[in-house]
This record gives C-alpha cells, structure tokens and sequence, in this order.
C-alpha cells in the first residue's frame, strides 16, 4: 500500500486541481462529507451530539467547516471553534467557512490564547471532538494558541476524531511539531501518509482509515511509489513455491557462519531459522571448540569445525569457507562471531569474496564498519544487512539518537549509497532498496525486544535466499513473517517473555496462513 510523503500529497492535489480541472473546493467537499458520514456512523451512538470542531486557518479547517455544515444538516449539534481572525481565512476554507456561517452554524473566532480558553471555558458538554487543526501543511513545531487547543483536546477525555492525520504529528517523518493530537480515529484522504506509518507519530492515529476523496486513480497508480507499506496481499506471492515432488535439494542450502565462545545460542537461533524458514539443507560453519557443542544443540542442522583463535574464527578459516560455499545456494553471516581481529578480516575477505547471495547481520555487521566503501567495489554483490540502531550507528558513524529521529532517511540514505538492501531493524523495521524505494512492516511487538530475534530474523532472510528469493524479496517477505510470526505468538502468551526460538516454532504455521490468504493486516 503506498504512503504519501506531505510533498507527494500536495503534488496530487496540485495535479488533480491544475492539471485535471477538478476544483479545490470539490475535493474539499469530498474529504468533508466523506470524514462526516464515517463519524456519524462509527459514532452514531453520540447522536445528536453536540459536536465540537477545532478548525486551523488552512485547509484542514476547512474539512470541518464542511463536515460541520454535514453534520448540522443531519440534525446533530455543531460548534465550531476558528483558532484565527476570519480574515485568515483563505481559499476554499473561506468558501466553507461562508456557508457554514450563512446556515446558521454556531461559530466563533478565537485567534488568541485568552479567546480559545473563554471559549472552551463557557463551552457546554461535548460528546465528541473533531481536530481539524492542521493536515498535511504543518512542518514547524506547533506556535502559540495551538498548543493550548492540542493539550485541551488531550486531557478532554471525549473520542478524538481527527481529520486527515492527528495535528501535530508531521506526516512525512512520524515526528511530533511539539504537541501532537492523540486521535481515536484519523480518517485520512486518498493515502495513508508515510508519517502515519512510523514511530511516534503512529502512535498518535489511533484506527486509522482511509477516505477516497476523488483524486483519480489513475494520478494516485501513476505518482512514484518510494515507500509502501507492506501488506500481506503483496508478500503472499513472493512465498517460495513447495512443489508436490520437492525433495531438500529443491529448497536450497544455506550456508550459516556463526558463533564463537559463549556465544552459541546466536548461530543456532541463525541455522534454526534457514530450517524453519522452509530451506532445505543448512550447514553451520563455527569455530573447531563449539562445533562438538552446535552439534549436540542443532539436530536438523550439519555443523563444520573452522579454525580459531581462542574460540573465534581465525583468518586461517577461509580456505575451508570456500570449499564450505562451493554447493551452497546462500549465506548468512555474522551471528555471536565476536570481535576479533582475525575474525573481522576473515568476515570482510568472506563478503568480498564468496559469490553466493547473502545476510549479513550482527559482528558480521561489526566487521564491516564504519564507512563500508569497500562494498561497492564488490562486484554484483548481492546483500542484505540488517543492523538494529547500534549496529546501524557504528556502520555509519551517526549517533542512535540521530538514526531513530530518522530512520526512513538513514536506511535509505545507506541503501542507496552502497547499493545494499538494508533492514533497520526496531518499532517499524524499515527495509531499504538499493534503488532507494523503501518498505515499512507494520507488524511486530514489544515482546520482540528479546535476545535472539535478530538472529531469528537472520535465519529467516537466509532461508529465502537459498530457495532462491531476489535479495529484495527475501527482506521485505522475511521481515513480514518475522513480524506476523512475533504477533501471533503474541495473542496466545502477551507481550513479554517471548523466546526466539518460540517465534522459530510459530514460523510455519505464519508462513501457511499468509501462504492460504488469512492474513488480515491492519494499518495501525
Ligand atoms: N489541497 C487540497 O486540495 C485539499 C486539501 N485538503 C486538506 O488540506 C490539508 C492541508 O491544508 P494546508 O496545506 O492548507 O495546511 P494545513 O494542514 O491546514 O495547516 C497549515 C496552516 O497552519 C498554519 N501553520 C503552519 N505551521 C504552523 C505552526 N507551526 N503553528 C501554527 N500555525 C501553523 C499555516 O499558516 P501559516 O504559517 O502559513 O501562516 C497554515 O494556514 C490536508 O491535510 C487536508 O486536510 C482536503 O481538503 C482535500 C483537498
Ligand atoms: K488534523
């Protein structure tokens, strides 16, 4: 499903109003009536009201101006507050703002903090709260009396509706301008916005719905799709096929590189994940002391004893890392490796030099940064990286609090320049592609802040690559089932004490109810 950055939004309007000649005000009308007619449905049980709207001097005020003339018509009781001078009132919000006043609709000017809190002061019951405050046109941090009316509408303890997306909220990054809207429902127009998809501005939509407002089709298939949400009807047939006569050669050999003294538990959650995946041979290679161990540990899984040095893996490995990857489809690589100078030279020779597809994850990460120019010296280097913020922070030289401020632009930023597919892992694991197009995941919980998910998640990605998924696919399809799987173990046991390994075991049964179509997503 796509999502809109603010620029993109305006450009569509922009292109249905000047290009097309359809006018402003009829897709006000359109967002008006149709954001009237859901919140006289979801909220029948209110009726008649009375109805208070918050309207700013933009657009966005003028949605309420029109579904407060809506509204009124349908014999609820409407009170419309204007945080501005009516000579502010531009456009076609001052065409709906003129209606509205010429029927007779209950409105009142409150440019001013002083105004606004009289008003709310004197204002009777309210049953329900529409933010028409500011859309899609706020990109500073909310100014004066607005923040009054935000605080007000979040402490008034009635449902929020708010229209287009909650003010406050900045509808390209997620971030909030200062104060931001707490919304129960957010009905949005034409898109969803790429900031409704993200932290913390997500949190701040509550159900989030979608409202067509007349903006052909053909403009919305047409406008350039840089960042979608990823919903199961577009990963479903990206499943690997399972031929009735497939045999484990079929299903691809993955080629796992992982662990080291007292880190275990990482290179067996990474090969365990290739199985559970659906790959049909996974082989682990692991320092010559753990290898007796992975072997007791992992029955499905052959293990290879590689050489070390104090039970990390020594540059002397890599002759038998070649003959390892010889007849193998994929690798996964990074997992409990630990730190070593030999073991990161090894891990750096490994990515220039095996042809295979591949995963690179965790010390594996740590092997390459900061600054991985050498990558793109790789020739048709075929590889997804899948950093959480720290990791991310070392690879780039950016502080964490830097990339979480933006994690869409970080990912992409890295995407793009080193012409990798790279997962930012965290609340909304962001996929990049080396194209610069960017996938978000919607699923996902905090039960998932475990030790161990990301090797899982590893695993995963690893897994399609052997079944021969393109190193795009295998992320974007990887990160949905890690997810999908994390939430419905979620529904049976909370959202804390969830084991990596219990993710590993509910994959199967995630990957069968994408696979049958059973997968309802939800936006928000
Ligand atoms: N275009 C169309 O065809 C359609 C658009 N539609 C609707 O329009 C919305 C976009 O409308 P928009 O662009 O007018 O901006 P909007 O979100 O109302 O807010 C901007 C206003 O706030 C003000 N302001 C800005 N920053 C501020 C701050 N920090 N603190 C305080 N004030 C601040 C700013 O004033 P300024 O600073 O420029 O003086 C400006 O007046 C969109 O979300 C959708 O709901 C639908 O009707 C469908 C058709
Ligand atoms: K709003």
């Amino acid at each position: 499903m796509k999502l809109l950055t603010a620029a993109r939004m305006r450009e569509l309007d922009r292109q249905a109003i000047e290009d097309l000649g359809i006018p402003g005000v009829v897709l006000m009308e359109n967002a008006g009536r149709g954001a009237a007619e859901r919140l006289a449905r979801c909220y029948a049980e209110f009726f008649p009201g009375p109805v208070l709207i918050l309207a700013g001097k933009g657009n966005n005020g003028g949605d309420g101006y029109v579904i407060a003339r809506h509204l009124l018509n349908w014999g609820w009781q409407v009170q419309t507050l204007v945080l501005a001078e009516p000579s502010a009132i531009v456009g076609d919000a001052s065409v709906n703002l003129d209606i509205l006043t010429r029927m007779g609709g209950q409105v009142a000017f409150v440019p001013d903090e002083h105004r606004l809190l009289t008003a709310l002061d004197e204002l009777g019951a309210t049953r329900l709260v529409v933010d028409a405050l500011f859309g899609t046109g706020l990109c500073a941090p909310v100014r004066g009396h607005y923040g009054r009316a935000i605080d007000w509408i979040n402490a008034c303890g009635r449902p929020v509706v708010a229209v287009d997306i909650p003010s406050g909220v900045d509808a390209t990054h997620g971030s909030l301008l200062g104060k931001a809207v707490r919304a129960d429902l957010t009905l949005t127009f034409a898109a969803p916005k790429l900031g409704q998809a993200l932290y913390p501005g997500w949190a701040q939509v509550g159900t989030l719905e979608v409202l067509d407002i007349g903006i052909p089709a053909t403009l919305l298939a047409a406008c350039e799709e840089d960042f979608r949400l990823v919903t199961a009807a577009e990963v479903g047939p990206l499943l690997p096929a399972r031929p009735a006569t497939g045999h484990k050669g079929t299903f691809g050999h993955l080629l796992v590189v992982a662990g080291s003294r007292g880190k275990t538990g990482a290179a067996a959650l990474a090969a365990e994940g290739g199985l559970r995946m659906g790959a049909g041979l996974v082989t682990l290679g692991c320092p010559l002391s753990v290898q007796p161990a992975m072997a007791i540990k992992l029955t499905e899984v052959m293990t290879a004893s590689l050489a070390e040095v104090d039970g990390a893996l020594a540059l002397a490995a890599g002759e038998a890392l070649r003959d390892l990857w010889r007849d193998k489809e994929a690798l996964a690589v990074g997992p409990g490796l630990g730190t070593s100078e030999e073991t990161t030279e090894l891990v750096r020779k490994l990515v220039r030099e095996c042809p295979l597809p591949m995963v690179i994850d965790a010390d594996g990460l740590n092997a390459l940064g900061p600054y991985p120019s050498f990558l793109r010296d790789i020739p048709d280097l075929q590889a997804v990286l899948t950093p959480h913020p720290g990791e991310m922070s070392r690879l780039t030289g950016t502080s964490v609090a830097d990339i979480e401020a933006d994690r869409v632009g970080a990912a992409r930023r890295f995407a793009l320049d080193y012409r990798v597919t790279l997962v930012l892992k965290g609340a909304r694991t962001i996929v990049a592609l080396p194209d610069g197009r960017v996938r978000i995941t919607a699923g996902g919980n905090p039960g998932m802040a475990s030790g161990g998910m990301g090797d899982a998640l590893t695993g995963i990605i690893g897994g399609l690559l052997a079944q021969g998924l393109t190193v795009e696919s295998a992320a974007v399809l990887g990160v949905y089932l890690h997810a999908l799987a994390g939430d419905r173990l979620a529904v049976r046991q909370g959202n804390s004490g969830l084991f990596a390994s219990d993710l590993l075991r509910e994959l199967p049964a995630a990957r069968a109810a994408l696979a049958a179509g059973e997968i309802e997503d939800r936006l928000c």
